[in-house]
């Protein structure tokens, strides 16, 4: 028997507008579940390799604070190679105009068709420090220092491959 996840008592509104109102309001396929699956307002094909920026019908009213993230659904991209080119997208809180999703297609081979109304993309809306920032001549010491991009190691076999890749 699978258990219902309960919603928090007090659940954030996220104002959405529709802007194609013959496309059902977007919501969560679960309970619970991170993303709010968006729509595809065309038809379209994907030659692979290729990158569209499609719409989605909705406008939202990020709270300030927040910021919504448009990530690829697993499924899709498992089984068609379907991604997006930005991913995850930025969507500001103060953005105002219709959300819009850059679709690739990964697949070296196999065009992917997408059908107005498929569910495209997920949206998430995460909270977001919008930190001043302050010009500093010198930054603390720390472990990692200026490390970084495999310094710590772990890639034995990428490790011992010449510098020119061959
Ligand atoms: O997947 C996305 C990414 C962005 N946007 C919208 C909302 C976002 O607030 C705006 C700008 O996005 P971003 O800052 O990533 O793009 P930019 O190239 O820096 O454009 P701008 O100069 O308008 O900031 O475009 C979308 O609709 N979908
Ligand atoms: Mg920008």
């Amino acid at each position: 028997m699978s258990s219902e996840i309960s919603p928090p008592s007090t659940v954030p509104v996220l104002r959405v507008k529709r802007l194609d109102p013959d496309l059902p309001l977007p919501a969560r396929a679960h309970p619970g579940d991170a993303g709010v699956d968006l729509f595809s307002t065309i038809d379209l094909e994907l030659a692979p390799g290729r990158r569209q920026l499609v719409g989605t019908g909705i406008a939202v009213a990020l709270p300030v604070g927040t910021v919504g993230l448009i990530h690829p659904r697993s499924g899709l991209a498992a089984r068609a190679g379907l991604s997006i080119a930005n991913t995850p997208g930025t969507v500001d809180a103060g953005y105002r105009g219709e959300i819009k999703v850059c679709l690739i297609n990964l697949d070296p081979d196999e065009s992917i068709a997408i059908a107005r109304g498929d569910r495209i993309a997920q949206l998430l809306v995460q909270r977001v420090e919008l930190p001043e920032l302050v010009e500093a001549d010198e930054l603390d010491d720390t472990s990692r220092g200026a490390g970084g991009y495999g310094s710590s190691g772990g890639h034995a076999r990428l490790d011992d491959a010449p510098a020119s890749g061959v």
